[in-house]
């Protein structure tokens, strides 16, 4: 093996650093003195000093481009959960992971930080205050979480102290904040299209929305505490704003901030998980005639209406973490960064 000059600890490289929390981390790292490789599938926007390496994940070649001289990897590429390609999930998710590792190792690469998602234990069903001992879930909801289970797999059980390759799986859960492309927009627009005025269940079901900064610093704090002597090797960690909030507080308050009704009637949640099922194999059944993206799929559905919400005192414990902006403050900071979608714009 050809020999490599050791990478310095403070450069890195963020794969999927066009995206909505990749961008954030890039700029986040750079603040803090990092050098910052992004390497994506599409150019999102140009920062000064920073390489952007234009690539697919699966192709070992292209990653070994953006990954030389660099000591830690960010991997926060993913396609969006709402896409319903399961062949998609299963290259970028599995394979491309997998390529990832392989690329680490061949660059020299000491760390990875895998993005995963809270919703690798989420089976639909109840989930009060979940520590990261819980199993995955046996029957995954969609693709997306049946590829995110896997990957964080592959990445944890990657982890090895004799090869000097350490890593570390983030689970957020429900990111949100400036330049979202889902959350908000997506509400918005089912809003704008007179959609948004029922409440699925009795409305009272708590969930986890995490300020995308806080999820940015749980990322950092990994990497930086990430060693062969801490607890950080393997294991996964829950980051969110320790926060619980109602579901449908957290929505209406994001209406109304944009100048939207909130919704008032209640429907029963097996009636309308049951109407998005039907709906969801109907166009599993039409798709080599028609793309149908029913907006209210179940996964959406099933985290509109049950508790999901997790317990980060393992990222406490660990690695010191602590959300830095209240959910409060991530609120007002996120209704105002989005003018045109405000009613009327
Ligand atoms: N948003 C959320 O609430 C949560 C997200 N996560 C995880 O956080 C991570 C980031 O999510 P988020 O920022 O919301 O997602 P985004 O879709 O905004 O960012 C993901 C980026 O990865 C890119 N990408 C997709 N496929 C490839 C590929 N084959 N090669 C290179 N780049 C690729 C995407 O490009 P393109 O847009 O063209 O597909 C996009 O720029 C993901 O791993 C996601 O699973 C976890 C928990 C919650
Ligand atoms: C139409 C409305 C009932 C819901 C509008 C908001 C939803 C688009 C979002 C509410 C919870 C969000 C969420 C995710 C995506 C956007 C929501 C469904 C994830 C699935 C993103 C990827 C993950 O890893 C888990 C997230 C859970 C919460």
């Amino acid at each position: 093996m050809a020999t490599r000059t050791r990478p310095s600890s403070k450069r890195c490289a963020v794969l999927g650093g066009s995206g909505f929390l990749g961008r954030h981390l890039v700029e986040r790292l750079v603040d803090r003195g990092y050098t910052v490789n992004v390497f994506d599938i599409r150019q999102a926007y140009e920062l000064p000093g920073v390489p952007f390496h234009q690539g697919d994940l699966c192709d070992r070649q292209a990653l070994l481009v953006a990954l030389k001289e660099v000591s830690i990897v960010f991997h926060c590429a993913s396609p969006a959960p709402a896409n319903d390609d399961r062949a998609l999930f299963q290259r970028v998710n599995i394979d491309g992971t997998r390529t990832v590792i392989q690329a680490c190792h061949e660059a020299g690469v000491q760390k990875l930080i895998l993005t995963s998602s809270a919703s690798v234990v989420f089976e639909g069903t109840d989930i009060k205050n979940g520590r990261e001992d819980l199993p995955y879930a046996k029957k995954p909801i969609d693709y997306y979480t049946e590829t995110k289970i896997q990957q964080e797999k592959l990445v944890l059980e990657a982890c090895s102290k004799e090869k000097g390759f350490l890593t570390v799986a983030i689970r957020p859960h429900g990111i949100f904040g400036p330049r979202d492309p889902q959350l908000v927009p997506i509400l918005i627009d089912t809003a704008r299209r007179g959609k948004m005025k029922f409440i699925i269940g009795d409305g009272s079901n708590l969930v986890d929305f995490t300020y995308v900064e806080n999820v940015v610093h749980g990322h950092i704090l990994a990497a930086e505490q990430l060693k062969a002597d801490s607890p950080l090797c393997g294991q996964a960690y829950h980051i969110t704003n320790d926060e619980p909030v109602r579901f449908w507080d957290f929505m209406s308050q994001i209406l109304e901030g944009l100048g939207y009704s909130a919704p008032r009637y209640h429907l029963p949640y097996t009636l309308v998980y049951g109407i998005a099922l039907l709906l969801w194999l109907i166009a599993l059944v039409l798709r080599p005639l028609i793309r149908i993206n029913p907006t209210f799929s179940p996964m959406r559905v099933a985290l509109a209406g049950t508790h999901h919400y997790y317990s980060c005192a393992r990222a406490k414990k660990d690695m010191g973490y602590q959300p830095l902006v209240p959910l409060r403050e991530a609120i007002v900071r996120t209704v105002e960064s989005y003018p045109h979608l405000r009613k009327g714009a």
